[in-house]
């Protein structure tokens, strides 16, 4: 997404108040020693008041917090959908598949169909969200390394535009489960094109030594395009690749479509077959902190379009319809996670450290990824000086940070309220009940309204799960 993209960045947003509002990176009047907000790393409603109060969608934090409590994920739904028309115009005569593994609900799968875009679903449980909203089953393309034979059928009893088939095993059981439901579905082949992303290797996916996918290099993934053809009930319609995520370059997306438009060839020569489908995956990265510098995406959809157009050329093939599954990129910036300081503990000599009242639970980034946030005082001004402070959370775990080497005034107290950017993806989504915390709710914001999108968990959710002892009897397994 380019600055200019993106309407709301640096000029006042549809709807909000721009009265006594400061824009993001404009100047701070009436003497407020908040610093302007980092351009890129917040939604792009974000503005400051006056008094240092951070507004999204046109709406107060404070009043949020007020309203729904803390902690909670604040998503700016005008960006949200500014991003899915931003994909959906880079990538005109392409499929757009949202990620939904990245965050999804049932009011962001109709914002996704509303904005044209398809859905990438990765379990029976975020088919079952789409589902429920009666998103349009040809839309839809299902991943996953092991879907089970429930998911298959679900997936094919419901529509599923296109299975995206992962192993051997499972071309076998997805064909039986096609021929009992007396359909021929569609399928794109996973393959692994041998790329290294540079990025995390947790979120790494491209290499040869991982669990996605057949690989390129080894031939598998000609077997597998072998075995789908081979299938009555299968109709093979494309390959696919997805060589990780949080990726800032595009030499690996380059060379992922370089060795797949090597394997449509190959199909083409072996089968006498033209696949008409080329899914390059999701993965862009976004900012997290003011040292990313992520990619344009109508950059990337430049590039991607004609390293495609090129190697075909050369290969002689007609250019297929491409495909991506952006997650982080569309989701990722629109939110902020909102949080309330409890506790300021300083250890001279070493360190401060800022307690707020979530953490890893609903944001296990840091602690699995060695991620890096930022964060900053959200319900005041605060005092001109800072001091660079360790954000942690309030569980029962040293790792539990939520960001490290932070910069907050130094007079943050308990009751000031701090948010952190770019929390969108991967945190609902990865969220948890560890310590039987409960988890925190999605406030969609707009045009000065806040609306629930996803409540707040509550203890009695907690305890629904948890069967009470006198409700056992008999059930115990017999020796
Ligand atoms: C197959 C596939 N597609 C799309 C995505 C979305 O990736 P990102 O959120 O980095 O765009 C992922 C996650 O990495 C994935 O595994
Ligand atoms: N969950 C990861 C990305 C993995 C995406 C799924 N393949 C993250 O938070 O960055």
């Amino acid at each position: 997404m380019s600055e200019t993209d993106n309407p709301a960045v640096g000029a006042p947003a549809a709807g909000a108040p721009t009265a006594g509002a400061l824009t993001v990176g404009g100047p701070t009047p009436g003497g407020s020693s908040a610093a302007a907000l980092e351009e890129n790393l917040w939604p792009a409603t974000a503005r400051l008041d006056r008094d240092g109060v951070l507004r999204v969608g046109g709406v107060r934090v404070d009043e949020l917090a007020a309203e729904f409590g803390t902690p909670a994920f604040v998503l700016d739904e005008a960006d949200f959908r500014a991003r899915c028309a931003a994909w959906r115009r880079a990538f005109s005569d392409c499929d757009v598949y949202y990620a939904g593994k990245a965050f999804l609900c049932r009011a962001v799968a109709r914002w996704v169909d509303e904005e044209g875009l398809n859905l990438d679903v990765c379990t029976g449980g975020e088919l079952a969200v789409a589902r429920s909203v009666g998103f349009p089953a040809g839309r839809l393309l299902f991943h996953g390394n092991n879907k089970s034979v429930a998911e298959l059928r679900a997936a094919v009893a419901y529509g599923v535009g296109r299975i995206v088939v992962d192993s051997f095993a499972e071309i076998d059981r997805l064909a039986a489960v096609a021929a009992e439901a007396g359909v021929r579905q569609r399928v794109l082949v996973r393959v692994t094109p041998g790329v290294e992303a540079h990025t995390h290797s947790y979120v790494s996916t491209g290499q040869e030594d991982q669990k996605f996918g057949f690989s390129l290099a080894g031939g598998a993934a000609a077997e597998a395009v072998e075995r789908v053809l081979a299938a009555g009930s299968l109709e093979l319609v494309g390959l696919h690749a997805h060589i990780g995520s949080q990726i800032f370059d595009t030499a690996g997306f380059g060379l992922a479509a370089h060795r797949m438009v090597g394997l449509l060839a190959r199909v083409r020569d072996t089968h006498d077959l033209e696949l008409p489908e080329l899914d390059l995956g999701g993965g862009l990265g976004i900012a997290y902190t003011s040292e990313d510098a992520p990619l344009e995406v109508a950059d990337v959809a430049e590039r991607l379009t004609a390293v495609v157009g090129k190697e075909c050329a050369a290969a002689g093939l007609a250019v297929p319809r491409l495909g991506v599954e952006p997650g982080r990129a569309v989701v990722g910036p629109t939110t902020v996670t909102l949080y309330e300081v409890g506790t300021v503990k300083e250890l001279p000599g070493l360190r401060t450290f800022v307690s707020v009242d979530g953490g890893m639970s609903d944001n296990i980034r840091t602690a699995l990824y060695d991620a890096r946030y930022t964060a900053r005082l959200v319900s005041r001004a605060g005092s001109a000086a800072a001091h660079v402070v360790t954000l942690v959370g309030r569980h029962c775990e040293s790792g539990d940070v939520v960001a490290h080497d932070v910069p907050l005034p130094d007079d943050v107290r308990p009751g000031d309220l701090v948010a952190v950017p770019a929390s969108g993806a991967y945190h609902r989504s990865m969220a948890s009940n560890y310590n039987h915390v409960t988890r925190p709710p999605v406030v969609a914001v707009r045009d000065g309204a806040a609306r629930l999108i996803v409540r707040r968990e509550t203890e009695e959710d907690l305890l629904r799960l948890d069967i009470d002892p006198a409700d056992q009897a008999g059930a115990a397994v017999a020796p």
